[in-house]
């Protein structure tokens, strides 16, 4: 039998980004809301070394895939003469700010780490997963959290219960590309830890997406006249926050009514990730 876990996807509530580092990369301060929107994995053990890897989306059904460098990454830090057939139900939209590919491969070396009964702990995990991308480690530690350096310094916080509505716009933004833009607002002043961000912290990136993106503007703006909406990471998701369930559909259903193309979901923000009760990872 397979090991089947689960792969969450997260909101950034709100994300200041407030520096950069010698290396390029930015420095944010943000919250990581888990919700219980998820992809699946399926992991085996294979006797030979090698990476079998299988997607239910072929577009994504590549040696590039997170899920593949994740497990070869473990495989050598471990120097490992096993290896693993994975399949990935892919569900999440991608390319949305919703940290999919980074979430399966999180998944991936908690799993793999059970399954190859490598022993490694979260932390030494969450190294492996940050060299691999900033939004790994958070999904590694499984909690909704107050982030901080690249996204990896985190502290986690309860955060009042909330229903997301969330609306993907049928656009891929690029994360490198707006990190790179020269019109991106890099000097939000820096806060301690305050969970009222979440309410009332902005997205750094939010107005250069809306400038380049007309469609994602025009999102934003059939949202005004409901409620707040804001964007995830680097977009192109956008939320709106509601307080229940049934507060959730009647935004949702407002929305469709005004744009019956819109893709929208709803999803329960979590405190803890499922793929940690489903290993049984303690934190
Ligand atoms: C926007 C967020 O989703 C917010 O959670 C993340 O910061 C992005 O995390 P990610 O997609 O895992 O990003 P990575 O795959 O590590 O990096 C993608 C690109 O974004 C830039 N990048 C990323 C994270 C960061 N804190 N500063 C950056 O400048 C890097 O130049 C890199 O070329
Ligand atoms: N397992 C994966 N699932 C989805 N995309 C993946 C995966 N592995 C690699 N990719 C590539 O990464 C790109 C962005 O994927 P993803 O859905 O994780 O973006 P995102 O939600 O914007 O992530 P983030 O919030 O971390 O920036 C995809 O277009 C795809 O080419």
């Amino acid at each position: 039998m397979p090991l089947t876990v689960s792969a969450p996807a997260k909101l950034n509530l709100f994300l200041h980004i407030v520096g950069r580092t010698s290396n390029g990369y930015h420095q944010l301060q943000s919250i990581f809301q888990l919700v219980d929107l998820h992809d699946e994995l399926s992991l085996s053990l294979h006797t030979q070394n090698s990476i079998e890897f299988s997607c239910s989306d072929p577009e994504i059904e590549s040696p590039d895939n997170l899920v593949v460098k994740a497990a070869k990454a473990l495989q050598k830090h471990c120097q490992l003469t096993v290896g693993a057939r994975i399949h990935l139900n892919k569900k999440l939209p991608m390319g949305g700010g919703i940290g999919g590919g980074s979430s399966d491969a999180a998944s991936a070396l908690l799993a793999l780490n059970h399954l190859w009964q490598c022993q490694l702990t979260i932390d030494e995990l969450a190294d492996i997963g940050l060299s691999l991308g900033a939004d790994i480690p958070v999904f590694i530690r499984g909690r909704s959290a107050w982030a901080e350096g690249v996204g990896e310094q985190l502290t986690p916080v309860a955060l009042p219960e909330k229903w997301y509505v969330i609306i993907h716009p049928k656009v891929h933004v690029s994360t490198a590309l707006l990190f790179a833009h020269p019109e991106l607002t890099r000097d939000t002043a820096k806060s301690t830890i305050r969970t009222d961000l979440a309410a009332l912290g902005h997205n750094d990136f939010e107005p250069l997406v809306r400038k380049l993106h007309p469609d994602i503007d025009d999102i934003f703006n059939a949202c005004l006249p409901i409620a707040e909406a804001k964007l995830t990471g680097s977009g192109s998701c956008i939320f709106i926050a509601t307080d229940s369930e049934s507060a959730a559909n009647i935004v949702k259903a407002k929305l469709n009514q005004t744009n019956p193309e819109l893709t929208t979901y709803i999803a329960k923000g979590l405190d803890s990730s499922p793929v940690h009760n489903q290993l049984n990872i303690q934190t």
